[in-house]
């Protein structure tokens, strides 16, 4: 396949070697000065750009009918403009706030977690997420994905927050160390005990192949799918 990489930062340059290994052409890679290029070269575009930047760069590839991955994240107040655009073209686009293998079965335990959990109120949720200090988006994709799934499936919550607990709110701490990939922990407290559970990216190796088997099975397809449907899980 022909690949464009929309952002060739820390993931554009890890995606651009698994993608050569896999017997992938990369046609463009398109930092912040790439101003004009022609994204009709690409049989399919791979996105890991910056928040600012991720809608344009998706609508650019559905207007020009080539199948989009993103993986940005922080743009999502687009993303349901995002979807309508798709669907008016015809086009074919996926998103997925984490294309590890790993975090999506971390997001199937969390979501059975969360239902059981729904039951028994002595338990309070809390999350906390740990990111190199480049990031821009705080609290991460995931964490959000993560949150919104415990608020699908647990009778208590209806929201989360970045400060203080507030009533039906889960609480997420976001801090920022040096060179971490990505670290996700869901709490569940009680008086007599603490249940964790918990995913530790040791590399961003995880994240660019699932980008990249997801680029291979969108394209040839139309419609708007998620990690879900690539990976057939859920
Ligand atoms: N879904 C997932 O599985 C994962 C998602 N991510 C997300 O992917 C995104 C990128 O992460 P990462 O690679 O670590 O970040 P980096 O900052 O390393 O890379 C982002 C790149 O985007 C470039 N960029 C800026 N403006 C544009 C533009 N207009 N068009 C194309 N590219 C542009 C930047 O260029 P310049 O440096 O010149 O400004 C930079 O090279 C983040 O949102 C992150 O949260 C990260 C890992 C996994
Ligand atoms: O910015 C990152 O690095 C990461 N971003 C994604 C997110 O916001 O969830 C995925 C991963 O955790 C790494």
């Amino acid at each position: 396949m022909n690949i464009a990489l929309l952002g060739y930062g820390k993931m554009g340059q890890t995606i651009e070697k698994i993608a050569l290994n896999r017997g992938h052409n990369i046609v463009l890679a398109i930092d912040k000065d790439d101003k004009e290029y022609n994204i009709t070269k690409a049989d399919v575009a791979i996105d890991f750009s910056i928040p600012t930047v991720a809608f344009n760069n998706i609508s650019n590839c559905i207007n020009n009918n080539v199948p989009v991955v993103s993986g940005t994240t922080g743009w999502l107040d687009d993303y349901e403009k995002a979807v309508a655009l798709c669907k008016e073209k015809n086009g074919a686009f996926i998103y997925a706030s984490n294309y590890s293998l790993g975090v999506n079965i971390f997001f199937e335990l969390n979501k059975t977690l969360a239902r059981m959990m729904s039951n028994l109120k002595q338990y309070n949720v809390s999350m906390e997420e740990i990111h190199h200090t480049q990031k821009l988006d705080a609290p991460s994709g995931t964490a959000i994905s993560l949150a919104n799934d415990i608020i699908s499936n647990h009778d208590s919550y209806k929201t989360w927050s970045l400060d203080q607990q507030h009533e039906a709110s889960i609480p997420i701490v976001a801090k920022r160390i040096e060179d971490v990939p990505g670290t996700h922990t869901v709490n569940y407290e009680s008086e007599v005990d603490t249940i964790t559970i918990e995913h530790i990216a040791h590399n961003r190796h995880g994240f660019a192949l699932g980008a990249v088997i997801a680029a291979e099975w969108l394209v040839g397809k139309t419609g708007v799918f998620t990690m879900n449907d690539v990976l057939n899980i859920g």
